[in-house]
């Protein structure tokens, strides 16, 4: 059979304040009429992504976006051809959106997905809509275990929503308390996913909601362990691959400033980041000597959000 034709695609998510992103029917006389995508489509020849964005936009509902930043690249296949989509979130623009093409339109939320069918494609995307775009991360072996649980109970009452318990020298008995204790805090008021750091029997003997793998379980392991939410460390392109074909919901890329926690390790600075990202289809979190004022710059730089040890 000949190869398909590589169409290329985008594609915008149009994310509202209280998180709800637009989807559109895909009207008759298209492949896939009746299926529930997001607006966009193909880049037309001599057009930058970002110029097929505001045309298709315009098409479709009439709006202008202000503010589009690169998300995830996903290439998939379809019988009549393989697609690469490149989404793009879009946070602000003008107009109020309004089907141009007879299509319906539905605002929704990635945790109650109302409409279907959804083309195939986009499944793995709602399952990367839910994710925070801050990814807190503990430092009790700085901090001390008391202050450290003050924190992270500040930080659940601020709206932090993922958390990665990381004590790596913590003695076991210590840490499983720790652990229990964490997931106490998360479960009682605030329903934050929490994930442990490498140990994956301890993740599950306390049913965490998933593990973030170390980059050295990454390159050895060979499936993806069996837990709910799955990130892994990422420095590297060869680790960026690898988390790819093993299958994780998202992964951190670091350091993209120098930071206390690894003195001495070159950092990748957001040039470097920016194109080691390019064509990525996972959501990543840049970490390494972040603030939560570096989020707009990291989303720019096709980041998902932001990982922090400190500073939440
Ligand atoms: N717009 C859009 N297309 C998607 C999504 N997901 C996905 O797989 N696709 C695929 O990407 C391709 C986009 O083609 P399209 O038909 O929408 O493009 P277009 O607006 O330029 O249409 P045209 O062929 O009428 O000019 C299709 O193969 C479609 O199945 C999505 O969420 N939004």
């Amino acid at each position: 059979m000949p190869d398909l034709p590589l169409v290329e695609v985008v594609v915008a998510i149009l994310i509202r304040p209280d998180s709800s992103f637009l989807l559109t029917c895909r009207p008759t006389g298209k492949p896939y009429s009746g299926y529930w995508e997001f607006p966009g489509g193909k880049i037309e020849t001599g057009e930058s992504p970002v110029q097929a964005l505001a045309r298709e936009l315009n098409e479709e509902l009439g709006i202008t976006p202000d503010q589009a930043t690169p998300w995830l690249t996903r290439l998939f296949s379809y019988p009549h051809a393989t697609v690469q989509l490149r989404f793009y979130r879009v946070t602000s623009w003008q107009g109020e959106p309004a089907p141009r093409e007879q299509q319906q339109l539905a605002w929704q939320t990635a945790d109650n997905v109302t409409v279907s069918p959804l083309l195939p494609a986009n499944i793995p995307i709602l399952r990367s809509l839910m994710l925070p775009s801050i990814y807190a991360i503990t430092c009790a072996a700085e901090t001390g275990v008391e202050a450290s649980l003050l924190s992270i109970r500040q930080a659940f009452q601020s709206g932090i929503k993922l958390l990665q318990i990381r004590e790596k020298a913590m003695p076991p008995d210590q840490l499983e308390c720790y652990v229990q204790t964490v997931l106490q805090l998360a479960r009682n008021n605030h329903q934050v996913t929490v994930l442990l750091n490498g140990n994956i029997a301890l993740a599950q003997t306390v049913q965490a909601d998933g593990i973030h793998l170390t980059s050295t379980q990454l390159l050895s392991l060979t499936a993806r362990p069996t837990v709910n939410w799955c990130g892994a460390s990422c420095h590297n392109a060869e680790e960026l691959k690898r988390a790819e074909q093993l299958g994780v919901d998202f992964v951190t890329l670091s350091p993209v400033y120098p930071t206390l926690s690894h003195p001495g390790a070159p950092s990748l600075g957001w040039d470097k980041f920016s194109v080691l990202l390019r064509d990525y289809p996972l959501p990543v979190y840049a970490l390494g000597g972040l603030q939560p004022t570096d989020l707009a710059i990291a989303q720019e730089h096709g980041a998902h959000g932001i990982a922090m040890m400190r500073g939440i």
